[in-house]
């Protein structure tokens, strides 16, 4: 197994530019695509899950061309995809697989998309049934509700659907980006309880990027015009990410600071920019500028235990169950069940590897308790799950002053492939 050995630290100090979001990404790229004429994507995150949706559209049909610098050419196909039969390899990227299956659904052809083991267990069943009522027809290839999938042209439908939003807000946003393929009205309804609402956000505003108003009754209906119609804003910049920036502001709260990221600040659309308050209710100190976030530890050098509803920052919240270590006292993030569909059993995964360095951890279907121990245990082996964040969190139990041992660091290629680099230069 590879393994990267992390040195005892105790100081974290730097600045860090950060890469671009995945979640503006891959919805910047479909839109794109979708889109008639050519735009410029300037700072396009560069790892496997954008890889995975920019393969996906050359196959598609679309003009996909690398300029460079992460400036890529997107030449959008101005409605359905031109290639109508076609077999997608997804990886674990839930950016792409579900707004896809939305697209593709009402595409008019005839699709099979496919990912690792793992997202062939991640739940897609209600976005299914809500594509279903528009006259999508998906067959599951393999366990009902679960990928992969097996899409065929659709049959004329009517103008609404209801989707349930407590599993993951993905399969509304991915109906959003659809919605305009239908060249109908049409209005989709949230059923019960929306979760990560956040990311809806960012979903309507690069919409609207893209010349499409969604019509919103409050968090329950959302409604798309007959004449919606993506158009490329010409060029567009990416933000940095932000849950990518939650590691290094919580490494400035623990080791001392000021560590700062650049790319993403109170201008920003993501949801996850929030995490400074959590860290601010810590007692971290937190300054932040349109397009810069920076952190410092307490004025008394221990952060503070807090109990946290998380629901809006269901990524930036793990790096939380970890800050926790450094707390005064026990933490507990609740409203969190759907970190156990996500690239592992994150709650599972978390408690089991926060265990390792001392800590004493509860959990339960939808939270997550941790009192940290007097002192970290050194020598801690992490096992990581092939999820990014588990690798990325628990980067941050070195700052104990223990080595800690990362094994698979290279998982962090969903989403943030230098990252070990970017961690290395700003603690010692
Ligand atoms: O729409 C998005 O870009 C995302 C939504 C969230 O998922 P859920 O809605 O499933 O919580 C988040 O965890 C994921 O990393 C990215
Ligand atoms: C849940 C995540 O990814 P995905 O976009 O695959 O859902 C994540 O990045 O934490």
């Amino acid at each position: 197994m590879d393994f990267l050995d992390l040195p005892a630290c105790s100081h974290a100090e730097g600045t860090v530019r950060l890469p671009g979001s995945k979640s503006i990404s891959n919805r910047v790229l479909l839109l794109a695509a979708l889109a008639d004429g050519v735009t410029e994507v300037r700072d396009l995150l560069d790892s496997d899950d954008t890889r995975h949706m920019l393969a996906a559209l050359k196959t598609l049909g679309v003009g996909v061309e690398d300029r460079g610098d992460n400036h890529w050419r997107i030449t959008g196909v101005g409605g359905a995809f031109p290639v109508k039969q076609a077999e997608l390899f997804l990886g674990n990227a839930g950016t792409a697989f579900r707004p896809l299956t939305a697209a593709l659904a009402l595409s008019g052809g005839d699709y099979v998309l496919k990912g690792v083991a793992r997202m062939h267990e991640r739940p897609i069943g209600d976005l299914v049934d809500a594509l279903k009522q528009l006259g999508a027809q998906v067959d599951y290839l393999g366990n009902p509700g679960y990928p992969p999938l097996h899409v065929h042209p659709a049959r004329l439908a009517g103008d609404r659907a209801q989707v349930r939003g407590n599993v993951s807000s993905q399969f509304l946003t991915g109906l959003l980006m659809a919605l305009p393929l239908r060249r109908m009205a049409t209005t989709v309804e949230v059923v019960g309880e929306l979760i990560s609402k956040p990311y809806i956000g960012i979903t309507l505003a690069m919409l609207r990027r893209f010349g499409v108003d969604v019509a919103q009754d409050g968090w329950a209906g959302f409604t798309v015009a007959a004449d919606a119609r993506y158009k490329t804003p010409g060029e567009i910049y990416v933000e940095g990410d932000a849950s990518s920036a939650s590691y290094f502001l919580a490494a400035g709260a623990i080791g001392g600071g000021p560590v700062r990221v650049e790319g993403v600040g109170a201008d920003s659309v993501q949801g996850d920019v929030r995490f400074a308050d959590a860290l601010a209710l810590m007692g971290a100190r937190i300054a932040m500028g349109p397009n810069w976030i920076e952190a410092r530890a307490p004025e008394s050098g221990r952060l503070k235990a807090i109990d946290l509803d998380c629901n809006h920052i269901p990524d930036a919240a793990m790096t939380l169950a970890v800050a926790a270590l450094f707390a005064d006292g026990t933490t507990t993030l609740t409203n969190i069940a759907s970190w156990r569909v996500k690239e592992t059993d994150r709650i599972a995964a978390m408690a089991t590897e926060l265990r390792k360095v001392g800590a004493t951890v509860a959990e339960g279907a939808d939270f997550i308790r941790i009192t940290p121990p007097a002192r970290l245990l050194p020598d801690a082996v992490i096992d990581t799950y092939d999820d990014h964040r588990m690798a990325m969190c628990l980067s941050l139990a070195s700052l104990g002053g223990v080595p800690v041992r990362i094994n698979d660091p290279g998982c962090v290629a969903k989403t943030f492939p230098t990252y070990f680099d970017a961690f290395a230069r700003i603690v010692r």
